[in-house]
């Protein structure tokens, strides 16, 4: 696998690194289903250079969380910053890179073909190219195989890839460990860390079972729903 090579520079999200505001900011927001609490509400922030391990037993909410800041799904109560001004979800969707449980790949494209389709979408990071994320994930000459004919590690190894092209600063990680093996474990960590020294945040939910990013992390812990 090729080392991380630094990717194109970030602007800086914020003015003042004394007095920046955090780069996400949840304040009390709260999801419901059916009238029942799924979780919340929830005060946390994130600051540039920062990770927050989002921990909670099977069906606390940590994947709902996720997907309410993603704006995949309306929060109950509640609002989101985004480096210090509400952000709604078409703004987020600019600041956010999601990282699902399901990877969000067409099976009958090929793995270039989707990265090429990921990147015209939500565009790429400047001096960033398909041949180095394929590289860095470890899936170099993969680039024609129909992504059905991948297994699940090498499905999460391309979802790695996009992450590692997207320009969004903030990324959101459900369980990225999951379908890894231990090489593939230290790829994600050296993906945060990486991501956070370039000014970057993560939030990376974890039962708490898989290794943690050896990066400066704060840590939201989700009451118990219950597997
Ligand atoms: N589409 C859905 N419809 C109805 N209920 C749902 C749906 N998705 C999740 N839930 C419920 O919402 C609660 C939170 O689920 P969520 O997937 O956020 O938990 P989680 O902490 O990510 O769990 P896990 O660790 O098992 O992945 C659970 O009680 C779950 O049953």
């Amino acid at each position: 696998m090729s080392p991380l090579p630094p990717r194109g520079t970030r602007q800086p999200m914020t003015a003042s690194p004394t007095h920046a505001p955090p780069l996400l900011a949840a304040r009390g927001l709260s999801f419901a289903r059916n009238e029942q609490p799924v979780f919340g509400p929830l005060h946390f922030a994130v600051d540039a250079g920062e990770a927050l391990l989002v921990r909670g037993d099977n069906g606390a909410g940590k994947t709902t969380l996720l997907r309410v800041l993603a704006g995949l799904l309306g929060a109950e109560t509640g609002a989101i910053d985004i480096d210090g001004k509400p952000a709604h979800s078409r703004e987020r969707g600019h600041a956010i890179a999601y990282l699902g449980h399901l990877p969000a790949l067409k099976a009958d494209l090929s793995v270039l073909q989707n990265l090429e389709f990921l990147c015209g979408l939500h565009g790429h990071r400047p001096r960033q190219t398909i041949a180095d994320a394929l590289g860095i994930v470890g899936l170099a000459g993969f680039e024609d195989a129909p992504v059905r004919q991948l297994s699940a590690g090498q499905k999460k190894r391309l979802s790695l890839a996009r992450l590692w092209l997207s320009p969004a600063p903030l990324w959101l990680l459900d369980e990225p460990y999951a379908n890894l093996d231990l090489e593939g474990i230290h790829l994600v960590n050296r993906m945060i860390s990486a991501h956070l020294q370039e000014g970057g945040a993560a939030l990376v939910t974890t039962h708490g079972a898989y290794a943690a990013p050896p990066v400066r992390t704060r840590e939201l812990v989700l009451g118990g729903g219950g597997a």
